[in-house]
Order: C-alpha cells, then sequence, then structure tokens
C-alpha cells in the first residue's frame, strides 16, 4: 500500500529528509532532476528534438534548470532554457541552479511578457513553471502563457505536475494551466491524477523515485491509499496441501434473465476462475441449456417465484444483480437475502432495485460490498456534480452505514468503513465493454466464499481485475468479459511466482 499524500504534506516530507538524511534541499532537487531526466529519455529518444525548457522562479523552475544542464550531459543538444520571470521571488535552490546553468553552454531567454514565446519554433516543451507550489488559481501572464503553449500543439512534459494543476483539491471546470502529455511527478503520484477531470490538464503520468524518506511518508496520516502488486502478494493464499473444493467455499451469483442471460453466466464464470471451491448460479430455468454448455462445473439454483428462502442458506457468499431484472419478485428476493446476513455483493439490477427502497439500504449486513459505476452511485445517493463530490459520498456512506463501496472508473475507489479510500491503478480502456462489471463481481464473490475479509477480497479483486486486462491488453486492442474471467488464474499465478 502506498499512502497518498497532500502538497502541504509533501513539503513535511521534504523537510524530514533533508534533516534526517543530512542531504541538502540543493541536492534533493538535484536527485529529482536526474531521476526526471531517465524517464524523459524513454519519453524523447530524439536528441536533436528542439527542446525548450520553461522554468518559473521558485523549486518547480529550479528542477527546471537542473534539468536543462542534465539534459545537456546527456547530449539533447537543441535546448533552450526559458525563465519565466513574472514575479519578484526566486527560491534559493533555484537561485543555485541557474549559477550552476551558465557554466553550460545552454541559450538563456528571459521572458517578461507571454507573447515573446510566441513565435518560438519547439518540439518538446518542459513546464517547470509552477509545480506543487500553486497557492491560488492562475490568472494574468501566467494563464497567457499557458494558452500559448497549449495551442503550440507540441509534446509538453511536466515536471512534478502540471502548471496551474492543483494536486488535491476539485479541478474547476474552467482548468486555465497548461495541458500536459505527460506528467513526470515525484516520489508519489497526486490524488488528483485519479479523478478523471485530470484529463484537462494530463494525457498520463509517470512517478519517479527521488529519495524522499519512505518510512516517515507512510507514517503520515492520510485516508488516501494505492493499491500496490506487493500488497495483493500479501493478501493471496496459495492453494494448500491436503485442500479440496470444500476448502474454498461456495460462491452463490444470483443473476441473469432472459435478454441478460449472459451477465449471470460472465459472473458465474470469473467465480469458477477465481478460486471458489463450489459455484452455483441462480438463474431463470429458460437459462440451464445456456449453463449446462458452457459452464459444465458451475451448478444452478432455477429461480422462479417458489424458490423457498432455504435454498439459500448453504452458501457462504452472495452475489446479487448482473442481468437480474427489475421486478417484483426479484425485489422480494434481494430482502429476503438481506435478512440471511452472509458475505454480501449487490450489483447492477441489485443497485437499482436499492436505489428504490431506501430502506433495504439501512438493513444490509455488515461489510456488504456494493460494485456501482458512476451512473449506479449516482441513482442510489443522488446526483453528484463531481467525482470529489462523489468519493466524498461514497467515503461517507460506507462509514456510516458500514459498507464496501467500489466506485468503479479507469481507476477505481475502495472506500471502506474505516474511512479509508483505496484507489486502484489497474486496468485499461480495452477493457470499456459490456460485461466486465459482472465479471468482477463474480471475482469478489470468490474471494468472499474463500474467506477473504470484505476489504482484502475487494482490493484484491478489483487489482486482478485489472491486471488481467491490462496482460491481455499487451496481445489484444480490445479485451472481452469472458477472455477476462479465464485469464484472471493466469494471472494471480504470474504474481504468486514473483
Ligand atoms: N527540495 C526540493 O528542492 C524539491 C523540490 N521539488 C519541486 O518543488 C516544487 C514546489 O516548489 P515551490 O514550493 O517552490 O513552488 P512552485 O515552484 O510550484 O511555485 C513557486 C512560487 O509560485 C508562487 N505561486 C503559487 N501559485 C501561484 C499562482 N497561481 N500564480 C503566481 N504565482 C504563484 C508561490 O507563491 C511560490 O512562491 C515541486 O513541484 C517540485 O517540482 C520537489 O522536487 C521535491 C524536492
Ligand atoms: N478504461 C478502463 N480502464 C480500467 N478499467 C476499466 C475501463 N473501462 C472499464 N473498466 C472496468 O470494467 C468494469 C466495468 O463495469 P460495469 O460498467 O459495471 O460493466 P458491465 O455493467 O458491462 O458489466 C469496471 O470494473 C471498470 O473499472
Amino acid at each position: 500500500m502506498q499512502t497518498l499524500l497532500t502538497s502541504s504534506q509533501m513539503q513535511t516530507v521534504d523537510a524530514y529528509t533533508i534533516k534526517q538524511q543530512s542531504i541538502s534541499s540543493v541536492n534533493l532537487m538535484e536527485s529529482a532532476a536526474k531521476a526526471f531526466v531517465k524517464a524523459f529519455k524513454k519519453e524523447v529518444l530524439d536528441k536533436d528534438a528542439r527542446i525548450s525548457i520553461l522554468c518559473g522562479q521558485g523549486n518547480n523552475g529550479g528542477d527546471g534548470l537542473a534539468i536543462a544542464r542534465l539534459l545537456n550531459k546527456e547530449k539533447y543538444k537543441n535546448s533552450t532554457v526559458f525563465l519565466i520571470n513574472f514575479s519578484a521571488k526566486l527560491s534559493d535552490d533555484y537561485t543555485k541552479n541557474l549559477k550552476r546553468l551558465s557554466k553550460a553552454k545552454i541559450p538563456i531567454v528571459e521572458i517578461k511578457e507571454p507573447g515573446e514565446f510566441n513565435e518560438i519554433k519547439v518540439d518538446v516543451v518542459i513546464d517547470a513553471i509552477l509545480g506543487s507550489g500553486l497557492n491560488k488559481p492562475l490568472s494574468g501572464k501566467y494563464t497567457s502563457l499557458a494558452s500559448i503553449i497549449n495551442g503550440l500543439k507540441k509534446q509538453v512534459i511536466a515536471v512534478d505536475v502540471p502548471t496551474g494543476f492543483n494536486g488535491d483539491d476539485l479541478i474547476p471546470e474552467n482548468y486555465n494551466g497548461i495541458k500536459a502529455d505527460v506528467v513526470i511527478s515525484f516520489q508519489r503520484p497526486k490524488i488528483n491524477f485519479f479523478f478523471p477531470e485530470s484529463v484537462v490538464a494530463m494525457n498520463r503520468f509517470k512517478v519517479v523515485n527521488i529519495g524522499l524518506d519512505e518510512n516517515f511518508i507512510e507514517r503520515q496520516q492520510s485516508n488516501w491509499k494505492l493499491t500496490t502488486r506487493a500488497d495483493v502478494q500479501k493478501i493471496i493464499r496459495p492453494r494448500a496441501g491436503f485442500s479440496h473444493k470444500g476448502t474454498y467455499g461456495h460462491a452463490l451469483i444470483v443473476a441473469g434473465n432472459n435478454t441478460t442471460m449472459g451477465a449471470g453466466l460472465l459472473a458465474a464464470s470469473a467465480s469458477l476462475h477465481s478460486g471458489s471451491g463450489l459455484t452455483t448460479v441462480c438463474l431463470p430455468q429458460s437459462g440451464l441449456i445456456a449453463l449446462n454448455t458452457m459452464l459444465p462445473e458451475v451448478m444452478a439454483l432455477p429461480r422462479n417465484e417458489h424458490l423457498a428462502i432455504e435454498a439459500f442458506e448453504k452458501f457462504n457468499a452472495i452475489a446479487i444483480g448482473p442481468g437480474l431484472g427489475f421486478d417484483e419478485e426479484n425485489e422480494e428476493l434481494l430482502e429476503k437475502l438481506i435478512d440471511l446476513k452472509k458475505q454480501f455483493v449487490i450489483d447492477a439490477d441489485g443497485l437499482t432495485i436499492l436505489s428504490k427502497r431506501e430502506d433495504l439500504l439501512v438493513k444490509l449486513p455488515a461489510k456488504t460490498i456494493l460494485t456501482p459505476h458512476m451512473k449506479e452511485f449516482d441513482r442510489l445517493f443522488g446526483k453528484h456534480e463531481s467525482w470529489w463530490q462523489r468519493v466524498a459520498t461514497a467515503r461517507e456512506k460506507a462509514q456510516q452505514l458500514d459498507l464496501i463501496i467500489i466506485l468503479k472508473n479507469q481507476y477505481t475507489f475502495i472506500c471502506l468503513p474505516t474511512g479509508d479510500v483505496h484507489i486502484n491503478a489497474t486496468g485499461n480502456p480495452a477493457m470499456a465493454s459490456g460485461g466486465m462489471g459482472d465479471v468482477l463481481t463474480g471475482t469478489i464473490t470468490a474471494f468472499l466464499a474463500q474467506c477473504y475479509s470484505p476489504a482484502d477480497a475487494a482490493i484484491l479483486a478489483v487489482y486482478l481485475h485489472g491486471k488481467a486486462g491490462d496482460d491481455l491488453a499487451k496481445e489484444s486492442f480490445t479485451v472481452n468479459a469472458l477472455q477476462l474471467a479465464l485469464q484472471i488464474p493466469k494471472t494471480i499465478k504470474k504474481l504468486l511466482k514473483s
């Protein structure tokens, strides 16, 4: 788990590292510049590229000056430094690096007015104007310069954050800062990188280690956590000697309807492939042939109005919702299943039923897992204007109702009853197709059946689901849901090996 911090917390970490490791701040800046250049070399292979390095007058600008010197050493010979002298305040390390740079033979141009940058011929812009020190919205000359840079339509690589980007608060709709192709950020991604609104400021980001004190970072109070490969490797348990199907639990998937039977089959396939000892799917009679043809390993519990609730007692984890439909019988079934107080996952149509029945929401068993995408979430908890608002509500509801809310997106937010938000960064746009969420539901249910705690089951399943998608996307333009279910055991095996 990586703890994610706000910009002001990161400043404390800078100061602590400087004191504790007896490293001067200018040397820490050098280390940041080196790490940036290492990543930059992978982004810009052409050493003849015309590179403009735009440096503000704070530490972000200081990084830019050090980067210019190091790029020169790396034989990027066509670089020019532009000093963006819009303010009077210079940071000490900026001044030191300006002095160091003067010894290298790099053209330095002073920019006092944004228009002076208009005629520049450039292939790559390095944005080191303002970094995480941003303390008010961008205005005046900075806004004009950002607009000129954006208008160039050239490759823009930002140092730490794009100029004008606030790392840990709502990104305004009228964002007026620089839009970077890639941001090379220091030590930790900014919390905002995971919010869809950040698309106005960047296409993607990379994080480089600059030697800040990791133990100190992890000791900081923060509810924001990023799931790492190492976390998942720690959670997942290998199959044990002498184990048998009874060891790995019995998962039930209540899903599927005449026109959406596939959703139930996909969730059942995911449960089977994610290691539950036994999987049963509760679907309408009309789905039995499909089930028996496609998944002979999975058992059926035909769903009709005569089905007694006792039939559900033997399962140790139950998911309800994928392709279920909204008729009254399903609503009644959901109500009865809630009363069983089992480990529970609610997805898709199950969530829509819940949104009409607030009385059921408060009756959910402790640590029930809800898996809404944005629309399902807003249907449940009201319309939200931004993802910050949405995640704030998810956090609040998870704590208030003792639930685990998996708010799905490219970066999925897992909100726990403790108030922690675990961000998942695996997964990719090749997975953007129907049925993907059904597979996630099946995988979570399988982990619950195997007696992982609900929080671990959620974190593990979301990570593996995305990782399986990443593994498949290496070889394929699109990834479909069934393929993904089949990939999960292979992805787990790879994780356990390495
Ligand atoms: N110890 C170091 O030297 C390190 C430096 N780092 C770099 O330092 C950066 C942060 O540096 P600073 O704290 O000096 O801040 P910045 O370089 O981001 O900002 C410089 C100045 O701009 C002013 N400013 C803020 N918002 C403004 C606005 N909207 N319009 C006009 N002026 C504005 C601030 O008052 C500040 O004095 C990081 O982003 C990173 O690039 C990090 O690499 C960590 C290590
Ligand atoms: N661009 C993407 N990057 C990462 N994950 C994605 C992307 N698009 C979809 N997914 C994942 O696929 C799943 C889609 O869920 P959902 O919308 O409920 O699908 P469906 O209803 O079709 O089953 C989520 O887990 C989501 O995180």
